[in-house]
């Protein structure tokens, strides 16, 4: 297959969660266009699970990739940029997609004794894919007995990968939180309740939270990444809306914040004279590698010539690949792909010749293990 054109191709239909109709339906042709004598296919809502059938099967092997895109303008110049306006893979799932193809191409005419079970998960920038996915009868009747998954690094150079034993990513929770007070003529002010100095209130006093509420030497955070509030430069919010997330390496930090946040809250109801409420979305479960599995695949990974392998440490970002892990034995490794700019930024540009490492990475893996 031609990876680059694939990638391109994905590349300019981002879509967000569980609204992955075309971004499906191109999947679904390059699969039908494969080899079929092996392949199992069955569709979960925008999701798709392929199993390759075995020789002579003792278990199965799960692969994932995610497959959804951001809300985010695209401002690479890139000539295959986003048709979607407003949208971009910014997270690099169009190379997570395009990897689980040219490794589904190969083992549709590359036989192994084991299955392989192709995971094409929807939604894992939210509100989440994997938990219902999990809970699904489609899954569950192909339920595999190991999992992996890779996620792009820009930090990382092409032909690394980095990973560790035991805690990979951090626990998340979504943050939203409505305030409402009264609105009114801004020459006024002492007959309204403006929220939107309310919300600004509320946002500096969650600075305090990792400053001063969690152990230094845990580690936790508390963004805000979007604030909506009011209609028009003369007029005093009536509402505001804010809306964030929360990372923890720990559960016990992650409640910890969240009693802080609702503790903030009130005060700041009481304050201003508002109501507010608090919404917490979808919450990520962290992402804990099997010692033993990932050990192995270090090892292995680190004797390919063209490869180096990292050991790298736990980061904060989430993925509901977490809940899978949860309960099936795998473990996640990033895949260097020499970015200046970083994930979720509207610049990502990652290098499409790590596209192969992964693709021989994940080759000698499932060779080895699946036979
Ligand atoms: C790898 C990555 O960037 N994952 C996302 C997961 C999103 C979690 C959830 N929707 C939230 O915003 O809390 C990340 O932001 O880490």
């Amino acid at each position: 297959m031609d990876r680059i054109a694939v990638r391109r191709d994905l590349h300019k239909i981002p879509e967000i969660g569980f609204k992955e109709f075309k971004t499906q339906s191109y999947l679904l042709q390059f699969i039908q266009n494969l080899p079929q004598d092996r392949l199992e296919v069955k569709t979960w809502k925008t999701g798709i699970l392929v199993k390759v059938k075995g020789q002579n099967p003792t278990k199965t092997i799960g692969y994932r990739t995610d497959i959804d895109g951001l809300p985010i303008v695209e401002e690479t110049g890139y000539p295959f940029q986003s048709d979607h306006e407003g949208y971009m893979h910014a997270c690099g799932h169009d190379f997570h997609m395009t990897i689980a193809l040219s490794l589904l191409e190969y083992y549709s005419t590359h036989e192994v004794k084991d299955h392989l079970l192709f995971i094409f998960q929807p939604a894992e920038e939210g509100p989440g894919g994997a938990l219902p996915m999990l809970d699904s009868e489609e899954f569950i009747s192909w339920k595999p007995d190991q999992m992996v998954a890779l996620h792009i690094a820009p930090e990382y150079p092409v032909g690394t990968i980095a990973t560790k034993t035991g805690l990979l990513f951090a626990n998340t929770s979504e943050l939203f939180i409505d305030l409402k007070g009264k609105g009114g003529h801004a020459a006024y002010p002492h007959h309204t309740r403006d929220m939107v100095v309310a919300a600004s209130h509320l946002v500096t006093q969650f600075q305090s939270i990792v400053a001063r509420n969690i152990d230094p030497l845990d580690s936790a955070v508390v963004t805000v990444g979007k604030i909506e509030g009011g209609t028009k430069q003369n007029i005093i919010a009536e509402k505001a809306r804010v809306e964030g997330t929360i990372r923890s390496l720990s559960a016990e930090s992650m409640t910890l914040v969240k009693q802080r946040i609702e503790a903030i809250v009130k005060g700041i109801e009481a304050s201003f004279e508002c109501s507010a409420s608090i919404d917490y979305g979808s919450n990520y479960f962290q992402v804990n590698n099997d010692t033993a599995l990932v050990g192995e695949f270090m090892e292995q990974a680190d004797k390919l010539s063209d490869v180096s392998v990292i050991e790298c440490r736990e980061a904060m970002t989430g993925e509901d690949f977490g809940y899978f892990l949860k309960e099936i034995p795998g473990f996640m490794f990033w895949l260097g792909v020499n970015s200046d700019s970083g994930l979720h930024s509207s610049s990502l540009m990652p290098d499409e010749a790590a596209m192969e490492t992964a693709f021989q990475v994940m080759t000698d893996y499932f060779n080895r293990i699946a036979n």
